[in-house]
């Protein structure tokens, strides 16, 4: 066998005890594992028949493609690794080497499990999580700290807003997040039946050792730095177990752990998702499977993993942190150093309903939006205005501000009536008497030689790509009917602007050497200051 794939692999976190005849190769990979070994941890993993893995018995990919093959396809994966994976193993093994694995495969009984350190191996490892497994009511219970919405939604204590207010907006309710959604969708998919979440182990069951074939082909694909053989020995070691997505049959991803049970620890040796299925959130949901299922079959109260820096981002997300939280004690010595990744811990919540985090999280959200309404108003969307509008954006019909739609409803009081910079008091607090102020800076502006260039509207026969590039045009006759109606400038803020906008105008589709671009600083220079002087005769700046 090619020494090389024992080598410092890129990837290296067996926590599989290496069996006396595996020592020549244990021995080429041990400079990065530093693992104290127990007694038993010389127990081969496998039967005696499988245990040295360079007599090619189990490690050839060959022979599980063989019967990968027999299952009609356990993996989207696997028909390119079947070329991929293969290849560097067709020296080692020969077909005899297929039958050994076939035939005890077919006679793998419990009694051929060995002991294994710290693990006992259940008889009936081939664990379905179904989903009435799952607590279908989560809240109070399960999170302890989640008061279920009541039937009127009202939470004791706070206001309660009318119906017909409530009525306006509930439409308008963001009722899930992305997370929700993707777990959502997974979850109806797997009570349709069309996907399933299970967890097998190397039980000689035919339809479980497709799945596991089909599971270390996505493996093998997914992990390139990881040797293939490792990948195999791992996934086929009956001290591990996978937790595997499955769909119409085929293996999309899983999960492979050794539950420590003795220190309510596992370790996930490997964890993929096949590569046209990622980001889609099987890997969550996975994950999510895997921690219900280590906690209530296992009794495991933590995770450990090696992590691919890559995959750290990821891992994150499913609550994993860099910092080791579990005492040393019960993990040191039975996970393998690997210089390749980062060692992340994720503890298992003892309550968390991990299958049905979605509804958890609905609830959540539903009472955490009720309190939102009870103690504010900013969910309610009120009607718009009706605005009709003629010429030059002049509405038909005054709108008096405190008819807006909300506006008191929010807290407004008409003495805020005007709040702009150049608040009109004394004289100026009348429409007419800013329609007098607003018309003599209209004239101001008309009569100074430098308006001509903005005395009408610009005509789009002379200059075709004015309105190409000026959005919002305005000129100085516009303005004139605007103050003239009386039902458009209702404060002098918005004079100032169209003012400010039309020499803006200028100055945007000008170039500064123009002569238009001069006219428009120099008007707007006079017109400042007649505003100055008109302000300070006849209002207040406040
Ligand atoms: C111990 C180990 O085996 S380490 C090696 C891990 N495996 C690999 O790197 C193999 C290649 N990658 C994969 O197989 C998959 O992408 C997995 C297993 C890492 C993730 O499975 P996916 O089905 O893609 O994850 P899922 O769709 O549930 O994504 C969950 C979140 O993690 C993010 N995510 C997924 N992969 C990564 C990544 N490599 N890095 C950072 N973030 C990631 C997703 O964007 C998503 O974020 P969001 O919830 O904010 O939208």
């Amino acid at each position: 066998m090619d020494a090389s794939h024992l080598t410092a692999p890129g990837r290296s976190r067996s926590s599989q005890s290496p069996s006396p005849s595996h020592s020549a190769s244990a021995s080429a990979t041990s400079s990065i594992h530093k693992r104290k070994m127990a007694s038993d941890d010389h127990a081969p993993p496998f039967p005696s028949s499988f245990s040295d893995t360079r007599d090619g018995a189990l490690t050839s990919n060959d022979d599980l493609e063989s019967i990968s093959a027999r299952g009609g396809g356990a993996d989207s994966d696997s028909e390119d690794d079947s070329e991929e994976v293969g290849d560097d193993d067709e020296e080692d093994y020969d077909a005899s080497s297929i039958r050994n694995f076939t035939a005890s495969r077919l006679e793998t009984s419990v009694a051929m499990v060995p002991s294994g350190r710290n693990t006992k191996i259940k008889s009936d490892n081939s664990v379905k999580i179904e989903s009435s497994e799952i607590p279908k009511e989560v809240g109070t219970g399960c999170s302890g700290n989640v008061a279920p919405p009541t039937a009127t939604g009202s939470v004791s204590g706070a206001v309660v807003k009318d119906e017909g207010m409530k009525n306006i907006f509930t439409e308008n309710l963001q009722t899930s997040g992305a997370y929700t959604a993707r777990e959502e969708s997974l979850k109806r998919e797997e009570e349709s039946g069309r996907l399933k979440f299970v967890c097998v182990s190397n039980d000689g069951v035919d339809e479980h050792m497709i799945w596991l074939v089909g599971l270390k082909n996505i493996f093998a694909r997914q992990l390139p730095n990881m040797p293939k053989e490792y990948i195999v020995r791992l996934v086929m070691d009956r001290n591990h177990k996978s937790v595997m997505v499955i769909r119409r049959n085929l293996v999309v991803g899983g999960i492979t752990y050794r539950p420590y049970t003795s220190q309510k620890f596992g370790e996930i040796a490997f964890c993929a998702i096949t590569a046209d299925e990622q980001v889609k959130g099987y890997g969550t949901r996975l994950m999510n499977h895997l921690k219900q299922h280590a906690r209530d079959v296992d009794g495991l109260t933590h995770f450990l993993t090696y992590a691919d820096n890559n995959a750290v981002g990821y891992f994150v997300k499913q609550g994993f942190t860099k910092e080791i939280y579990l005492e040393k004690e019960r993990w040191q010595g039975y996970i393998k150093d690997y210089d390749g990744g980062i060692l992340m811990e994720c503890k298992i919540d003892p309550k968390l309903p991990y299958t049905d985090l979605s509804t958890m999280i609905r609830r959540q959200r539903q009472a955490i939006d009720e309190k939102i309404r009870e103690l504010s108003n900013c969910h309610i969307v009120y009607p718009g205005i009706d605005f009709q509008k003629k010429e030059a954006g002049i509405p038909k019909k005054a709108i008096k501000v405190e008819d807006i739609p909300g506006l008191r409803e929010a807290g407004w009081t008409p003495d805020q009536y005007g709040h702009s910079r150049f608040k009109t008091v004394n004289s100026l607090s009348d429409q007419k008497s800013l329609t007098a102020f607003m018309r003599s800076l209209l004239k101001i502006m008309h009569d100074h030689p430098d308006s001509w260039p903005f005395k009408e509207p610009v005509d789009a026969r002379d200059v075709p790509d004015y309105y190409d590039i000026i959005k919002d045009p305005i000129d100085l006759k516009t303005m004139s009917k605007r103050v003239e109606s009386e039902l458009y400038y209702v404060t002098f803020d918005m004079f100032l602007a169209d003012v400010r906008r039309m020499f803006a105008n200028a100055r945007t589709y000008n170039s500064p050497e123009t002569i238009y671009y001069k006219c428009s600083t120099r008007l707007e220079s006079h017109f400042s200051n007649k505003v100055q002087a008109g302000l300070q005769s006849s209002i207040k700046i406040q």
